[in-house]
């Protein structure tokens, strides 16, 4: 084989691994969207991009890639990094994969040129859909990382005072609360911001993540870790557009329809309920945990039982297949608030241990 020739057969033999390991690492990271995070959405348009990039290879000959194949006088084989053979976790993989998808789009871009202008062009048009989709799929897994071991989520009031509700919060964060949820639907605007502000200041060296009720702007203006919204508040979508990537996005549910629709919005996690009577929002009708358990058998995003729940009727959550739980007066009108949330801290810590042993 002549010089030209070698580097002909060369780059067919570069453009043959780079489809192959563009193939191979946009199936392993679909896996992980698909089986770890659990979501539909990225899912699908992982999928659709293996697919775009397997339609920009049908300008390259198959016949062409198979003939210049050579593994085993690949000298790229037998070379090893400490690195190559590490990967902490199932993120890590997919972070892995994702960059050898991008060196290979680019390699088939840059060499596919030599073939045929229109197939570097194609090949150009996968890069710049697997950057997008590839940051979404680490802001939503750090999202998710979260929310992993979060289980007790508390609503508070705007107390009497801005001072009395920064000092409750500390100490509920203190005792183990792992969300506080500020929601007063008694405050105006400038009230609401103020208060959240300061919530969001006193709970940010703390572990325990901040969430604003219904306001999304409110939220992304005092850089909350969140915001919660309901079925009458803005869509999800839309709260999404006004919180960004970053902030995590709660939904009420009161149904499996409204769960399977929270999870097509993108929502981070869903409220479930109400479950019992509560004291502290009136309902005319109560899915209770009968919604609980078809929630749970919906989807494995980050789910909080909320209604009327306490340490009393605490063991029908957890029996409905519930460990995470969203409490106000179990909290807020106990004698001793901070005793009440390691008391329930407690409980859901030993019913998680019980599930996983
Ligand atoms: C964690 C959590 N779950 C549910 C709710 C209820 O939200 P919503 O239905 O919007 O009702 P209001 O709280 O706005 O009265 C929640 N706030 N938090
Ligand atoms: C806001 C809200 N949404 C469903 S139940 C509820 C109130 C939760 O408060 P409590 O735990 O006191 O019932
Ligand atoms: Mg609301």
């Amino acid at each position: 084989m002549d010089g030209k020739e070698s580097t002909a057969s060369g780059v067919w033999r570069i453009l043959d691994a780079s489809l192959n390991r563009a193939s191979e690492g946009l199936r392993t990271i679909e896996e992980y969207a698909r089986f770890v995070l659990g979501d539909p959405q990225l899912s699908e348009q992982l999928k659709q991009l293996r697919h775009q990039t397997a339609t920009a290879a049908e300008g390259l000959p198959r016949s062409q890639l198979l003939a210049a194949r050579d593994t085993p006088g690949d000298v790229g084989t037998a070379i090893e990094t400490p690195t190559e053979t590490e990967r902490v976790d199932a993120l890590a993989v997919a972070i892995a994969a994702a960059a050898r998808v991008q060196q290979s789009l680019r390699c088939l871009e840059e060499y596919g040129k030599i073939v045929d202008s229109g197939i570097g062009r194609a090949f150009e048009a996968c890069r710049y859909r697997s950057y997008t989709l590839f940051a979404t799929l680490e802001q939503l897994s750090q999202r998710r990382d979260r929310l992993a071991d979060c289980q007790l989520y508390v609503l508070v009031d705007g107390g009497d005072s801005i001072e009395a509700m920064t000092a409750t919060i500390a100490e509920l964060a203190e005792a183990g609360a792992d969300l506080i949820q500020l929601r007063d639907k008694r405050l105006n605007d400038r009230e609401l911001y103020e208060h959240a502000a300061a919530a969001a200041a006193t709970l940010r060296p703390s572990r325990c993540l901040f969430i604003v009720n219904d306001r999304p702007d409110i939220a992304a203006a005092v850089h909350a870790d969140g915001v919660h919204v309901g079925q009458d508040e803005l869509p999800a979508t839309v709260v999404r557009q006004i919180i960004g990537p970053e902030r995590l996005l709660g939904v009420s549910t009161h149904c499996v329809a409204q769960v399977e629709q929270a999870v097509s919005d993108g929502a981070d996690y869903i409220g479930c309920g109400p479950t019992f009577p509560s004291g502290t929002k009136s309902f005319e009708a109560f899915p209770g945990t009968d919604f609980l358990r078809d929630a749970a058998l919906t989807t494995t995003l980050p789910a909080f039982a909320i209604g009327g729940i306490g340490v009393e009727n605490l063991e029908h959550v957890l029996d409905a297949g519930f460990s995470r739980v969203a409490v106000a007066g179990a909290i807020t009108r106990s004698e001793s608030p901070a005793a009440m949330v390691a008391e329930l801290k407690q409980r859901l810590l030993r019913q998680d241990e019980a599930t996983n042993r």
